[in-house]
C-alpha cells in the first residue's frame, strides 16, 4: 500500500499534505505495510481510496463518517455517490483537475453524503496515489460539522436580529442590493415598506420590557405571514420593521400588502394575560421611481412612514419627492430638539396657581423651557409647535411628565411643602389610549400620590374622538389624579360632552382674562364660564392674570383660582421651592380691599389655639377676631360684620351648641363652624339638630384642612 507520508507526522489532514509515493527505505516491505495500515486505521480523519470510480479501501473513520456498519461495506460502492450533486462539479474541477495539472494537493470545504442521506461538512483533500500497484485516488476528509455549525451561528448572529430571528439591517440592505440588480436586469420593480409601531415606547414604559419584547416577537411573526417566502421581513431595531417586496404584482400590490400589514398589526396581542392593541404607520418607496440604491429606497420609505404618522398614525403613505423638501425644511429644528432630549437640555419652570379665597398657593403649572447652549433659554412657543408636527412631542411629553414627578419626589424628600403640579398634555399624547397606564407607572416609579398630579388637556384635543376621550378620561380619573380643560372657551366643544368629562377644573383662556377690564363680551364669557362650571360642580382657574383690575373682577365673579404674572412669572425650580417654603399665602390685598372684608371670629378658651389661628388666618388675608369666652364672642359679633364664626366645643358640655343656637337667631347670615375633638356621628348629629352647625373641623386641626373649611364657609356666606 503506498500512502502519502513524510515519515514522521501523520495526523489528520497533515497526512494528506505529505509527499506521495514515499517509502521507508530501510524497513522490510511487510513491516512497512503493517505500520502504514495501523497508522491509517488509527487516524481520526476519514480515508478511502477509489479506483475507476469505486471505493477499494476505507478506514474506520470513514466508516463512522458515512455511517456504515463496517469499513468493508463501503468497498465496492460508487465513490462519487458520497459527494452530493451540488458539490461534484467543485470537487472535479477544484480537486482532480488541479492534481492532474500541478500535483498541488489542494484542500476544499464541501459536503459529503452519509449512507442515510444526511449531509456532513468536511474539509476534503484528494490526490492521485499508487495503491495495490494501480493508479488510484486517495480521499481524505476531516469532519468540520461542529466548526461549521459554530461559524454559521456567528454568521447568523451578525446578520439577524437576536430577539425576533429576522434579518437585520445589514442583511436587509444586502438582499435589497441583490434584488435591485435583478430588477435592473429584468426591468422589474420592487417595493420597500417601512413599518413603525405607534406608541411602542408606552408598552415598554407601562407594561415593562418583557411585554415589549413579546409584542415585537408577535408582530414579526405576523409580518412574515403578510408576504411571500421570496420576500424579506427584517427588523432594523426598536419597533422598526422593513419589508422587501420583490416584484410586487397582481393581487400583491404594495397597497394591498400595506392594508394587510396594518390589519394584522392591529389585531390584539395577548400580553401577560391582557389583550393589547397596537397600530403601525407604514411608508412605501418603489424601485426605480423613488431611488436606485438600497440606502435611498430605505430612507425614502422611512420619510413616507413619518408622513403616515403625522397624518394620524395607523395608515400608510407612498413616498413623494415633495415629502423630501418638507423634511429638509424641518429637519434642522427637529434635530436640535432630538439632541436637546439626549443632552438633557430641557428644564421645567413652575408658575404658582393661587386660591382666590384664601390666597394660598393651591397648585403650580409645569412649563417647559429649552436651555440651549447655542440659543439660550428658548420659550416653548418657539419649539412646541415644531415638535407637535412630529412624533417628538410624545417623547417630550413623556419627559415632562417624568421630570414633574421626579421634581415632586425630590422636593418632598427635602421637606418642601409641595402642592399639586399641573402638566400640559399634547393632542397626540392624548390620542394614545394607554396614557393612563403611562401616568400610573410614572407616579409609581417616583412614589408620588396621584392627588399631586393634574393633567391639563386642551378643549380641542378632547373633542377629536369624544367617546374615546371620555373613556380615557375615566381611566385617568380612576388613577386618582386631577384633570382640567386648558384654554377653555377657545375651542368649539360640544357642551353636552363637558358634563361627561370627569374633570375637576376649567381653565379660562388668557385671551378672555386680557379683555376682562375693557371688553364687555369677554366679561360675559368669563361670567358664563364660571357659572356653568360651578353649576356642573367644577372649579375655575383664570390664566394670564396681570392686573389688579382683572384680579378684582375675577374675585367678584367667584372665580376659584388665578394664575398669572400679577402673582408670579413662571419660576425656575429653586425659586419655586423658596416660594413654597417661605409663605403659605399670597397677598390678596386688592381683592380684600375692593370687595367685602372677610371677618372670621374664633371663640376658644385655649390661648395657644387662639394664637395659632390668628397667625394662620391672618397670613391668608382674613380679618381675625378672637374671643376667650362665649360672652366675649357675643360682644364681638355685635360690633363687627362677622362672616364665619368658629367655636371650640367644651368636653362634656354643650355651651358651644347653645351659643350657635342663639346666634342663628341673632346673626342668621353668619356661618357657624364647630371645632370639636369628638367627631363621632352621635355628637355631630346632636350638634346639627340643636345648633344648626354649618361645618365641622377637627380639633386639633391641620392648617390645610382648616383653611379649606374657612374657604368653603366664606363661599357659602358670600353666595347667600
Ligand atoms: N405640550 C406642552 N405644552 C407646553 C408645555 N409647556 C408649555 N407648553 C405650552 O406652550 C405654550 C406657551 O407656554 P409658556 O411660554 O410657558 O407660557 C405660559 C405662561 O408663561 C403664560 N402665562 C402665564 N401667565 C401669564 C400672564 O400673566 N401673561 C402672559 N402674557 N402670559 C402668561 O401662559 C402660558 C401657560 O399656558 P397654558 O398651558 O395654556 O396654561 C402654552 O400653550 C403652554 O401650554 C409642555 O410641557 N407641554
Amino acid at each position: 500500500m503506498e500512502l502519502p507520508m513524510n515519515g514522521v507526522v501523520l495526523t489528520g489532514l497533515e497526512l494528506a499534505g505529505a509527499r506521495l509515493n514515499l517509502r521507508r527505505r530501510h524497513a522490510h516491505p511487510d513491516e512497512n505495510e503493517f505500520h502504514y495500515r495501523t497508522l491509517v486505521e488509527m487516524i481520526p480523519d476519514a480515508i478511502w481510496i477509489s479506483r475507476e470510480g469505486r471505493v477499494v479501501y476505507a478506514n474506520p473513520a470513514a466508516q463512522r463518517l458515512f455511517g456504515a456498519a463496517a469499513p468493508e461495506h463501503l468497498v465496492g460502492s460508487e465513490a462519487i455517490a458520497r459527494v452530493p450533486p451540488s458539490c461534484r462539479h467543485a470537487m472535479a474541477q477544484g480537486v482532480f483537475a488541479d492534481i492532474a495539472i500541478a500535483q498541488r494537493q489542494p484542500r476544499c470545504a464541501l459536503q459529503l453524503q452519509r449512507l442515510d442521506g444526511s449531509l456532513v461538512d468536511v474539509e476534503f483533500f484528494g490526490c492521485a496515489v499508487r495503491f495495490d500497484d494501480a493508479d488510484s485516488i486517495l480521499n481524505v476528509a476531516h469532519d468540520i460539522t461542529s466548526r461549521r455549525r459554530h461559524e454559521r451561528e456567528i454568521e447568523h448572529q451578525a446578520t439577524h436580529d437576536l430577539l425576533t430571528g429576522l434579518p437585520n439591517r445589514a442583511l436587509f440592505l444586502d438582499r435589497l442590493g441583490h434584488a435591485i440588480r435583478r430588477a435592473e436586469r429584468h426591468r422589474g420593480r420592487l417595493a420597500v415598506m417601512f413599518v413603525d409601531l405607534d406608541k411602542f415606547k408606552n408598552v415598554n414604559d407601562t407594561l415593562g420590557h418583557a411585554a415589549g419584547d413579546e409584542l415585537l416577537r408577535a408582530i414579526s411573526a405576523r409580518l412574515k405571514l403578510c408576504v411571500r417566502d421570496a420576500d424579506t421581513v427584517a427588523r432594523l431595531g426598536g419597533d422598526e420593521f422593513v419589508l422587501l417586496l420583490d416584484h410586487p404584482l397582481g393581487d400583491a400590490t404594495p397597497s394591498t400588502i400595506a392594508e394587510r400589514v396594518a390589519r394584522r398589526v392591529g389585531e390584539p396581542v395577548p400580553l401577560f394575560g391582557h389583550e393589547h392593541v397596537v397600530s403601525g404607520s407604514i411608508g412605501i418607496s418603489i424601485y426605480p421611481d423613488d431611488g436606485e440604491q438600497a440606502e435611498a429606497l430605505l430612507r425614502h420609505a422611512d420619510i413616507a412612514m413619518y408622513r403616515a404618522k403625522e397624518a394620524g398614525r395607523n395608515g400608510f403613505r407612498f413616498f413623494t419627492h415633495d415629502m423630501q423638501s418638507r423634511l429638509d425644511a424641518r429637519v434642522a429644528p427637529e434635530q436640535g430638539m432630538h439632541r436637546a432630549l439626549q443632552r438633557d437640555e430641557f428644564v421645567l419652570h413652575f408658575q404658582p396657581q393661587v386660591d382666590l379665597r384664601s390666597g394660598r398657593i393651591a397648585g403650580m403649572e409645569a412649563l417647559l423651557r429649552w436651555q440651549s447652549p447655542e440659543l439660550g433659554l428658548v420659550q416653548p412657543l418657539q419649539f412646541i409647535p415644531v415638535a407637535e408636527e412630529s412624533t417628538l412631542i410624545d417623547e417630550i411629553g413623556h419627559w415632562v411628565l417624568d421630570r414633574a414627578c421626579a421634581t415632586l419626589r425630590a422636593w418632598i424628600d427635602a421637606g418642601v411643602p409641595v402642592v399639586p403640579i399641573a402638566v400640559n398634555v399634547a393632542a397626540s399624547q392624548f390620542a394614545d389610549q394607554a396614557l393612563d397606564l403611562l401616568v400610573r407607572a410614572t407616579l409609581e416609579r417616583h412614589g408620588i400620590e396621584p392627588r399631586l398630579l393634574e393633567l391639563e388637556l386642551t378643549e380641542s384635543l378632547s373633542m377629536v374622538d369624544p367617546e374615546a376621550s371620555v373613556a380615557l378620561m375615566h381611566r385617568l380619573k380612576a388613577t386618582g389624579i386631577g384633570m382640567s380643560i386648558d384654554d377653555f372657551g377657545t375651542g368649539y366643544s360640544n357642551l353636552s360632552y363637558l358634563k361627561r368629562f370627569p374633570v375637576d377644573k376649567l381653565k379660562i383662556d388668557q385671551s378672555f382674562t386680557r379683555g376682562l377690564a375693557c371688553d364687555p363680551e369677554d366679561q360675559s364669557i368669563v361670567t358664563a364660564v364660571i357659572r356653568m362650571a360651578h353649576s356642573l360642580g367644577l372649579r375655575t382657574i383664570a390664566e394670564g392674570v396681570e392686573t389688579e383690575g382683572q384680579l378684582r373682577l375675577l374675585a367678584g365673579q367667584g372665580c376659584d383660582e388665578v394664575q398669572g404674572f400679577y402673582f408670579s412669572r413662571p419660576l425656575p425650580g429653586a425659586a419655586m421651592v423658596a416660594l413654597l417654603g417661605g409663605q403659605t399665602c399670597m397677598d390678596l390685598g386688592p381683592v380684600v380691599r375692593g370687595t367685602r372684608r372677610r371677618t372670621v371670629l374664633l371663640a376658644d378658651d385655649d390661648p395657644a389655639s387662639r394664637a395659632a389661628f390668628l397667625r394662620l388666618a391672618g397670613a391668608c388675608g382674613y380679618h381675625v377676631l378672637a374671643a376667650r369666652s362665649l360672652d366675649d364672642a357675643y360682644e364681638l359679633l355685635a360690633g363687627h360684620e362677622v362672616g364665619v364664626v368658629l367655636a371650640a366645643q367644651q368636653p362634656g358640655g354643650d355651651s358651644s351648641i347653645d351659643f350657635f343656637r342663639r346666634i342663628k337667631h341673632m346673626h342668621p347670615r353668619t356661618v357657624r363652624v364647630l371645632l370639636t375633638g369628638d367627631t363621632s356621628p352621635g355628637n355631630l348629629a346632636e350638634a346639627i339638630n340643636k345648633g344648626a352647625v354649618f361645618k365641622f373641623a377637627p380639633k386639633p386641626w391641620s392648617d390645610d384642612a382648616l383653611l379649606g373649611v374657612l374657604a368653603s364657609a366664606f363661599a357659602y356666606y358670600e353666595h347667600f
